[in-house]
């Protein structure tokens, strides 16, 4: 655990984690592939939160006796998976799971919860025609960026009284997809 102790030797006390890190890849069709995929996501995705999490969690300090915070970025999907990346979605929701179970265990000095956003940036590899229907599924019809979800972690480390909690940052997409 030499990087859990790097980590304790670097941080003395602190305010809060935002685990935004993430790997996002189709499934691959070949199975020795989607097995390294796998073991890809799942370190990424949760391994490396928990372990950053418990071994941070004594350095942890929130301001004027209020709690300190961990924030997951988990996906809306993490409650209906899109097949083609099932992978991925298993491991988020893993994150959202662990959340949860971190919200208790850490409590009362810890606040742990979840930024799920929707397809909020494109990237190179979505063409015209992905974004418009991607649009069109979206009640807002407009591609969020990235300041909505700075917005939601704001409200997170700013709100004493939230954890547990998941915000969804999509738009209204979850709503409309079926
Ligand atoms: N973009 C979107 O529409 C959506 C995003 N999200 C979530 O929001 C978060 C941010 O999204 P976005 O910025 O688009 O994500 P990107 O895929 O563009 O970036 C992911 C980041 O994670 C880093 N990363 C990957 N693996 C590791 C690792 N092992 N250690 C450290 N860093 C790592 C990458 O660094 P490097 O470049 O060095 O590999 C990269 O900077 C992610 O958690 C994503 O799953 C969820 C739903 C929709
Ligand atoms: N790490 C990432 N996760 C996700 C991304 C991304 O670009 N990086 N994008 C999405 C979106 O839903 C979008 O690609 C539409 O499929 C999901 N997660």
């Amino acid at each position: 655990m030499q990087f859990a102790e790097a980590l304790k030797s670097r941080c003395h006390t602190v305010r809060a984690i935002i685990h935004n890190a993430s790997s996002f890849t189709p499934t691959s069709d070949d199975l020795v592939e989607a097995a390294q995929q796998y073991h890809q996501f799942f370190y990424v995705h949760m391994m490396a939160p928990f372990i950053v999490n418990e071994a941070l969690r004594d350095r942890m300090r929130g301001e004027n006796g209020a709690p300190a915070d961990i924030v997951h970025i988990t996906d809306i999907n993490v409650e209906n998976p899109t097949p083609r990346f099932d992978i991925y979605g298993t491991t988020k929701a893993g994150l959202h799971n662990l959340t949860l179970a971190q919200a208790k265990k850490f409590a009362p000095d810890i606040k742990v919860n979840a930024v799920a956003p929707g397809p909020v940036l494109f990237t190179e590899s979505h063409s015209q025609e992905v974004r418009q229907q991607m649009m069109s599924e979206t009640p807002l019809a407009v591609e969020g960026g990235a300041e909505p979800v700075f917005l939601a972690v704001k409200s997170l480390l700013t709100n004493p009284f939230l954890t547990g909690v998941s915000i969804a940052v999509d738009g209204g997409r979850r709503l409309s997809k079926r």
